[in-house]
């Protein structure tokens, strides 16, 4: 279907939002009436910059507290209109969004309403125009859609005819199925909100928390799928107030804005993209830093062995079990300190996944690539990850792992690890990457669930909070089905908003306790973790006094759910990177994030040197 965003739910002056709907994508615009006002554009140049980017103006927005007036006010309101129509008429726009009213003093009194729509869209269709009639949520005396649509039809006027908004519609939990009622000729126009479930003044809700559609908690598919079944023409709109969106640039929101809108398109039935497959484990995770030193040896005391370097760039593979590091030298123009740059992702069919993620608007990574490397499909996640689509060592596939020399050691380390003192395999080595966690800026916090769910066919479990220093960090995990790949996003807790992004890398082992052992005794540390936390475990859980001591020694914290347990502890901080290891008992699902904040707080202790 055709689509279409309010010049509202981007930053910016009119002509940047203008470039940036155009150059996302879009086919055309609702013009919000604020944005024109504060425009040194007139009207005809609005109209031309729109015909020269392709764009159409596809609604006039909003014309406010018109219906069911004391007859005084509306001759006053009739003559505002009629200005609005000559503005429009400059503008080459032909439908104006009239929404309900919310003046003290209009009435209730639906065919009063009726009368003076009808007497409105009849001065509009003298110029070519038609109204659109929405139900504000807060709507003085008409705030359902269904209310507003009996309105329209009671006027029953070609020129007049309802416009549907989902955040109106599902904040106040109407029923869409109701929208099949409505001839679809009678629904003029669309526009499409998500918002969080919040238990808030509805206006507040809708004037600052909404957000695009799949980044919310309200069901849009059936709603969009009815409004089509009903036989509407017109396109799906996007109408987004957002404080969030506010400060983020034009360009980026427009092509998030439109990704939204295809992955809304497809899950409601009505287009057909590359299907998502979930990917089924890492295949790398990638540090980067100017200076590896600090972080060979973290992953040496942890176990991990140097078994590949690749054949021309400066990067070197680091294994053990199933979990690959690679090391990057190569920083240039990037941040010079350790960071996590980039992820592999294990996916059956790799261009397919790629194809998906372009299909999805997901920015390709351009890559330098010599002749004889392995093809290797990338994207850039919202916060800069690159994501990689891979397929290691199996037959049908070229392997990126072909890029790299092995070592002549590589045989030797890892038997070190695997192999127990007596050739047994070792519990306490690593076996893969559990789970990476990824730091977001905060304004692209929900934007970053839906690229991994929308590009990776990730799913995304709710949102938590968790306390840290400072107040609280907003938290959400994506993962497959299966738990193969689970990506931890979090928001940046940091005071300075340029301090550092921390991301770490969690490393799944089956004997933690072994493994915490082997890393102290090869000189590393742990981060210690305070005595009132194993107070406070032996209150909440009834650990084993010998146990809960082993653990409190280690730094080793503790969760569990109704499945089974969790045990994590991790490593001191290099640049902006740290590890943790984890051991999961028995279809433990979550992450901890019980003990998040006392992680956390010693974090922040020891980066102080406490
Ligand atoms: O918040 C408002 O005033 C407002 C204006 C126009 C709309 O289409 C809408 O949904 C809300
Ligand atoms: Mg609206």
């Amino acid at each position: 279907m055709r689509t279409s965003i309010a010049t509202v739910s981007l930053s910016g002056p009119l002509s940047e939002k203008l470039t940036a709907v155009a150059t996302a994508g879009f086919d055309g615009v609702e013009i919000f009436e604020n944005d024109l006002l504060g425009s040194p554009l007139s009207p005809e140049e609005v109209r031309l910059r729109c015909a020269d980017l392709g764009l159409s103006i596809d609604l006039y927005q909003p014309f406010r507290d018109f219906e069911a007036v004391p007859a005084d006010t509306l001759a006053r309101n009739l003559r505002r209109a009629e200005r609005k129509f000559a503005v429009m008429e400059r503008l080459g726009a032909d439908l104006l969004l009239v929404c309900s009213s919310v003046a003290p003093e209009s009435v209730d009194d639906d065919a009063l309403a009726a009368e003076q729509l009808r007497l409105l869209a009849d001065r509009a269709a003298d110029h070519g125009i038609r109204i659109a009639y929405e139900a504000l949520a807060w709507g003085r005396h008409v705030s359902t859609y269904d209310h507003a649509w009996r309105i329209v039809e009671q006027a029953d006027h070609p020129a007049l005819g309802t416009c549907l908004d989902s955040f109106h519609i599902l904040s106040r939990g109407s029923d869409p199925k109701g929208i099949a009622d409505i001839p679809g000729e009678k629904i003029f126009f669309l526009q499409l909100a998500d918002a969080p479930l919040m238990a808030m003044d509805v206006l507040q809700w809708s004037r600052h928390y909404r957000c695009f559609p799949g980044q919310g908690g309200f069901d849009l598919a059936p709603l969009v799928a009815a409004t089509v079944a009903a036989g509407y023409q017109g396109p799906l709109s996007l109408e987004v107030f957002n404080d969030v969106f506010r400060q983020a640039g034009a360009a980026s929101t427009a092509v998030d804005a439109l990704r939204s809108l295809l992955l809304l398109e497809e899950s409601a039935g009505l287009s057909v993209l590359p299907a998502a497959s979930a990917p089924s484990g890492f295949a790398f995770a990638e540090l980067t830093a100017a200076d590896t030193e600090p972080l060979r040896g973290v992953l040496d005391a942890l176990g991990f062995a140097h078994t590949a370097r690749h054949t021309w760039k400066p990067v070197e593979l680091w294994e053990q079990g199933d979990a690959r590091i690679l090391l990057n030298t190569g920083v240039s123009g990037r941040r010079q300190d350790p960071a996590l740059t980039a992820i592999g992702v294990e996916t059956p069919e790799p261009d397919r996944a790629a194809r998906r993620a372009e299909a999805v608007l997901a920015p390709v990574v351009p890559r330098r690539r010599a002749q004889l490397d392995a093809p290797l499909d990338a994207v850039a996640a919202p916060d800069g990850t690159e994501i990689f689509f891979c397929r290691t060592e199996q037959a049908d596939h070229i392997s990126w792992t072909g890029d790299f020399t092995e070592l002549p050691s590589r045989a030797l380390p890892k038997e070190r690890v695997e192999q127990g003192e007596r050739g047994e395999p070792s519990a306490a080595a690593i076996r893969r990457i559990d789970h990476i966690a990824l730091t977001q800026p905060w304004h692209q916090f929900d934007e970053a669930s839906l690229f991994h769910r929308g590009v990776l066919g990730l799913e995304a479990d709710g949102s938590l909070d968790l306390a840290d220093p400072y107040g609280l960090v907003r938290s959400r995990a994506v993962a497959s089905p299966d738990g193969g790949v689970r990506i931890v996003l979090n928001i940046a807790p940091a005071p300075d908003a340029d301090g550092p992004r921390l991301q770490h890398i969690a490393l799944a082992t089956d004997d933690i306790v072994g493994a915490a052992r082997r890393i102290l005794a090869s000189g590393a540390s742990l981060l210690p973790i305070s005595a009132n936390y194993y107070d406070d475990l032996e209150a909440r859980h009834d650990l084993e006094p010998e146990r809960l001591a082993t653990l409190a020694e280690l730094g080793i914290l503790y969760d569990r759910d109704e499945n089974g347990e969790f045990l994590h502890c991790y490593t001191a901080t290099v640049g902006r990177v740290f590890f943790e290891l984890v051991q999961r008992t028995g279809g433990y699902r979550g992450y901890g994030a019980q003990n998040a904040a006392v992680r956390l707080a010693a974090q922040h202790l020891h980066q102080q040197g406490v």
